[in-house]
């Protein structure tokens, strides 16, 4: 079972990623951390990086790499996840630009550019801990249903829903948002050592009851959480709110012996 954290709010789950990579990055200066875009996990960016100041942690040999980008996006654009990722994750820590990757959408080397991607997280050693986030239909990355649970980096079309609910990102007009992606598949997602899902909020109460506790299912992409050996989620109350075994979650977190960390 993965783990399922309930918090009180999004600072508190913010803190305890935080945390944990705080600890990840002072016993293990290399270490790999898996990126993710969209508003979720910018509280947990910003709790890092106060962590990262207060314990005068050295970053300059952290690597980073993004989970997906859209395809034919200039990387200048601001909306580009390369833009985003720079903005929200490489200034705020005060990582080295070299050392953090995102897919390349240019159209010209998409067909070989996931490929090549997964190549270079191998060379790395691989992603320690990867965080992510979750569509309204439970995609992670940009892997929509339908995605094959064992896929490698590659390109996808994104959905109608995504596109629309991407589009307050492009002036509010969904023709603006790229139809095309470049996403780590989700064999790539579930090689990391540590996946740590974070939602938020009543409009993903379905994904996560479909993730934690539905059938494993390719139309619920984040349900390959469920085969992975180190898989936490952490959820506020109200993407909590339809878990059948919310109290137990509870019970069990309440319960867990402090030096475990998450
Ligand atoms: N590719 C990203 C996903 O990685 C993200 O999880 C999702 C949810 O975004 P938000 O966190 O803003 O709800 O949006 C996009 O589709």
């Amino acid at each position: 079972m993965a783990e399922v954290i309930i918090v009180k709010n999004q600072d508190e789950a913010g803190a305890l990623y935080a945390k944990s990579v705080a600890d990840l990055i002072e016993r293990k200066p290399f270490a790999v951390l898996g990126l993710a875009t969209g508003s979720t996990p910018l509280v947990a960016y910003e709790h890092l990086a106060l962590e990262v100041r207060d314990r005068g942690l050295d970053v300059s040999h952290v690597r980073g790499f993004a989970l997906d980008e859209y395809a034919g996006l200039p990387v200048e654009h601001p909306e580009s996840y390369r833009s985003v990722i720079t903005r929200t994750v490489v200034e705020p820590l005060g990582l080295d630009p070299k050392h953090v990757h995102v897919p390349n959408g240019a159209l010209e080397t998409i067909a070989t550019a996931g490929a090549d991607y997964d190549r270079a997280i191998e060379e790395a050693g691989g992603i320690d801990v990867q965080i992510l986030g979750v569509g309204t239909d439970g995609h992670i990355g940009f892997n929509e249903p339908g995605s094959s649970l064992a896929s490698g980096t590659r390109i996808k079309t994104l959905t109608q829903q995504t596109r629309v609910d991407n589009a307050r990102f492009f002036d509010g007009d969904m023709n603006q948002v790229p139809t095309h992606c470049i996403t780590q598949g989700i064999g790539t997602i579930m090689k990391a050592r540590h996946l740590v899902l974070l939602a938020f909020g009543e409009n993903k109460a379905d994904a996560v009851a479909a993730s934690v506790e539905g059938g494993v299912s390719a139309m619920c992409p984040a349900s390959a959480l469920q085969l992975h050996p180190h898989a936490t989620f952490i959820v506020d109350e109200a993407a909590a709110s339809k878990l059948k075994l919310a109290d137990y979650y509870r019970w069990v977190y309440e319960n867990k012996p402090a030096w475990q960390g998450i």
